[in-house]
């Protein structure tokens, strides 16, 4: 599903008014038509509704929707949080077909209090105060009618977007409603899906109002992965196939204290599909790991007898990833100076698609400029925040603040996908390409689970996907998995292996 900033969508209106001539007064009643007739489908008793209106255009909407259910039987009150006068073009046209007797203008701070009364007899709410046009911290007026409309405890329905969020980023713009119900006109918003912003939605409506399908299929956008788009991006098997179809992966991790993040990056490499895999590791470690894994093959490196890597495993790992489809390099490696050397040098050198993830990543940090003499075209980086931060020096709450940003930006700086992990995970492309994945759960706040990604991803990159599908896949499975252990287990207690051992069942469910 493809989803859009505010501006974006702004955008998309002019060209359908501008290009296509149909008015913005037809818009308008498109979207207000659909909002009413999701309450209607909503309360299908005729009732009292409450229609809190803005001085702009979500405003216009909210006067679209009074009239269409006063039409169908229902009470109607209007409250404006502007004056008369500061109303123009199709919302004062909308608002001039109102009953005068059922508007109330509230201009002023504090103007809103003696109405109190009528929000806690509306059956619902409707929240037409702030859509796409939203830009600063809401005004004073404005946070006082969206603190009294959540303190009301009605059902709120959300008109284009619960006022206060931000459409582009869903951060929260000083106070914001929270709605049942969010209906949204032509394409979802970002603020729809990410955090904070989702919280606020309650179930999502997206309804058309006439955009051209050439129009909306044209705009910037970023791909929102849900089992839909899931499914859609999986390669499904020939019946005839044979394991040479589904590549050779080469995971070198772990450590002495790490062999766990080793074991479970091949183990979910193999569950995610590979026909081969190849974990190299640290040779005192060897026999460990071979208890830990089945039908991956152990491939025993020179280490420094205490069971970390150096420089002098590099011919044998040179050696390893001969034929290979894919390579991993950094799950439970350890950050130490020997082995963040070793990661570098295998960066400089690899030609087959490569992740690089953990202590890789910690290396990679020291020196982020080794990915300027990188030699494989596709590299993937999959950082949780923490990790972003090293990586470019910016603070965890810089990169919380602005997820979509940071990523493109390393991504296109860097020549490299990057998988930025946490609530709603973004893949970013070298090109520019975006993506926030839709699956996943706090279950999946514990060791071990990045791990698993990484050999998932790994595994799809060794499979021949594309690189972009190949981590927007990963996520969104590794995710999948994790909410039906959560559906099974509950989400106390989830273990990275729970996940790993439930992708099966997660690939059939999207197959
Ligand atoms: N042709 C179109 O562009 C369409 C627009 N539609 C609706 O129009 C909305 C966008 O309309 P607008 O661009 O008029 O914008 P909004 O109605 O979302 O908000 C803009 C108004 O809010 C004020 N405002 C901005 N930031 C504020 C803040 N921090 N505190 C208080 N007030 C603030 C502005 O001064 C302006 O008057 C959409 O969300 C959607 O609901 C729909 O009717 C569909 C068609
Ligand atoms: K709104």
């Amino acid at each position: 599903m493809k989803i859009v900033t505010g501006e974006t969508m702004q955008g998309l209106d002019r060209r359908v008014i501008d290009e296509f001539g149909i008015p913005g007064l037809q818009l308008m009643e498109n979207a207000g038509r659909g909002c009413a007739v999701a309450i209607t489908e909503a309360f299908p008793a005729a009732a009292r509704a409450v229609v809190v209106a803005g001085k702009g255009n979500n405003g216009g909407d909210g006067y679209v929707i009074a009239r269409l259910l006063r039409e169908s039987g229902w009470e109607v009150r209007t409250i404006v949080l502007a004056a008369r006068a500061e109303i123009g073009g199709d919302a004062l046209t909308n608002l001039q077909r109102l009953n005068p007797e059922s508007l109330i203008f509230s201009p002023a701070p504090g103007g809103l209090l003696p109405y109190r009364q009528i929000l806690d007899e509306a059956t619902v709410i409707v929240d037409s105060l702030l859509g796409t046009g939203l830009k600063n911290p809401v005004s004073a007026v404005y946070a006082e009618a969206i603190t009294l409309i959540n303190g009301s405890g009605k059902p709120v329905v959300a008109v284009d977007i619960p006022s206060g969020i931000a459409a582009g980023s869903g951060e929260v713009l000083g106070v914001a409603v929270r709605a049942a119900m969010t209906v949204t006109f032509g394409l979802a918003k970002i603020g729809h899906v990410v955090y904070p912003g989702c919280e606020y939605c309650g179930s999502l409506k997206i309804v058309d109002i006439g955009i051209p399908a050439e129009v909306s299929s044209s705009a910037e956008g970023v791909d929102f992965v849900d089992s839909v788009t899931a499914s859609r991006l999986l390669i499904r098997r020939e019946r005839r196939a044979h394991k040479g179809a589904f590549g050779h992966c080469l995971i070198i991790a772990g450590s002495t204290g790490k062999t766990g993040a080793a074991a479970m990056a091949a183990n979910s490499a193999v569950r995610a599909g590979s026909g081969l895999v190849s974990l190299a590791v640290p040779v005192v470690l060897n026999p460990i790991l071979e208890v830990k894994t089945t039908e991956a093959m152990t491939i025993p490196l020179p280490d420094d007898g205490q069971g970390f890597l150096g420089s002098t495993a590099l011919p044998a790992i040179v050696g390893a990833w001969e034929g290979k489809d894919s390579i991993a390099i950094g799950p439970g490696m350890s950050w130490n100076t020997a082995t963040a050397e070793l990661v570098r040098q295998v960066i400089r050198l690899v030609t087959a698609p490569l992740v690089v993830d953990a202590d890789g990543l910690n290396a990679l940090s020291e020196e982020v400029e080794a990915l300027a003499n990188k030699k494989s075209p596709t590299v993937v980086l999959t950082p949780h925040p923490g990790e972003m931060a090293r990586l470019t020096g910016a603070s965890i709450a810089e990169i919380e603040a602005d997820r979509l940003g940071v990523a493109r930006a390393f991504s296109v700086r860097y020549g490299v996908y990057v998988i930025l992990k946490g609530a709603r995970t973004v893949v970013a492309a070298p090109d520019g390409r975006l993506s926030i994945n839709g699956s996943g759960n706090p279950g999946m706040a514990s060791g071990g689970m990045g791990d698993v990604l990484t050999g998932i991803v790994t595994s799809l990159l060794g499979q021949g996907y594309e690189p972009f599908t190949a981590c927007q896949l990963a996520v969104f499975i590794h995710g999948y998995a994790a909410d039906l252990v959560a559906g099974e287990k509950g989400e106390i207690g989830m273990s990275a292996v729970d996940v790993q051992e439930h992708l099966p069942v997660a690939f059939r469910s999207l197959n």
